[in-house]
């Protein structure tokens, strides 16, 4: 099959990198020095299974891969608008967009059922601009386990044992396309189980987004390093609580353990993707990953004080030195 990964970074590279693996026609979308890079050596992924390289053709403009079986969108929240019309081109009738994102995705509400189906989310989408450009028809959902650090243009390490991308439909369903990229990513190597309910996967992930990213951002260290604070560790299992209330507040149960999730993100000494933003002075994704998901505690009227707090200061943090600068 053939499979266009728009945007090239760490997450990006590492599927692209496996679906090659796995067998698929893979070509990126990627600029700079990454896309240099990935034109001159092509993708090198430094994982605990495998140390690996993929050769995926490679263009900043999608007009030139052409029409695809699938694409997968693995940008930064804030880059979204900015690829929107880009993946025009990359689609036919029928090719399934996902999006491999953290936080809040566009389409949250769309196909959701109820008296809050169809609510925009302008802060993820300004203007809709993503919506008109790919249409909720062919949208689905992705959630990505993995933990990877970009140690060059074109490299990638990873530091989690294995790595996952859950996939789902936004009314539950998905088409053939989508349990071939899925195949595809299986036999390169990594989990990609297809899920009747992705609203479900997106809080079961976020949660830990929510309460570990400010700490680190604030204490710039990795997790195992502020989870060794007993106070950072309390906040952290307390800010999880408070995600988990959130998901229910909208109507998802989560089957989470607050004390064992804190514990276990305490194992491993990778730096969240938002501070190594932040340490290389990039834009923090801090719209869909932290300032959104309280935006909807606020809607479903559930208190988040231990949150307040701390994405308070993260995003006063990221404002001071103009890496987040809300929606106007
Ligand atoms: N890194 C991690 O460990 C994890 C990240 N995630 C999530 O995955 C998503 C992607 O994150 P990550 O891979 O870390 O981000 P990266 O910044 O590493 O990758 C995004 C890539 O997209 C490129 N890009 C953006 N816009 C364009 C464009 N218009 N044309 C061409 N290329 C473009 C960026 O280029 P440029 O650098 O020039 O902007 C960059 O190479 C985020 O939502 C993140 O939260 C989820 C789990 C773990
Ligand atoms: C920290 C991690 C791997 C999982 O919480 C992540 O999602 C990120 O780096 O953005």
């Amino acid at each position: 099959m053939r499979v266009c990964v728009f945007g090239a970074g760490a997450i990006g590279g590492h599927l692209a990198a496996r679906l090659a693996r796995g067998g698929a026609e893979v070509s990126v979308v990627a600029r700079g020095a990454t896309l240099a890079a990935i034109r001159e050596r092509g993708i090198t992924v430094v994982a605990r299974d495998a140390t690996f390289e993929a050769r995926p053709a490679a263009s900043d403009d999608p007009a030139a891969l052409g029409p695809q079986d699938a694409v997968v969108v693995t940008v930064k929240g804030h880059q979204l608008a900015g690829v929107a019309a880009g993946i025009a081109p990359l689609r036919r009738a029928g090719t399934p967009v996902a999006f491999v994102m953290n936080g809040i995705p566009w389409w949250y509400f769309d196909r959701h059922g109820g008296p809050l189906d169809g609510t925009a989310l302008p802060a993820i989408d300004p203007g809709g601009a993503v919506r008109a450009a790919v249409g909720v028809e062919r949208t689905v959902g992705g959630v990505v386990y993995s933990a990877c650090t970009i140690t060059a243009p074109g490299r990638i390490e990873v530091e989690n044992e294995r790595s996952r991308v859950v996939f789902g439909g936004l009314d539950g369903t998905v088409g053939e396309p989508v349990r071939a990229l899925a195949a595809a990513l299986e036999a390169g190597g990594m989990g990609a189980p297809i899920v009747p309910d992705i609203r479900r996967e997106v809080w079961a992930k976020l949660v830990s987004n929510l309460s570990n990213g400010p700490l680190c951002l604030l204490s710039r260290q990795g997790l195992a390093a502020t989870l060794r604070d007993p106070a950072a560790l309390e906040a952290a299992r307390a800010g999880l609580e408070e995600g988990v209330a959130i998901a229910r507040g909208l109507g998802i149960a989560l089957d989470v353990d607050p004390a064992a999730r804190v514990a276990a993100s305490r194992s491993t000494a990778h730096k969240p993707s938002i501070l190594q933003d932040m340490e290389a002075g990039k834009p923090i994704e801090m719209e869909a990953m932290l300032v959104q998901p309280l935006a909807l505690a606020r809607m479903a009227g559930v208190p988040t004080p231990v949150l307040d707090l701390l994405v308070g200061l993260a995003r006063s943090a990221a404002e001071a030195t103009g890496q987040y600068r809300p929606a106007a």
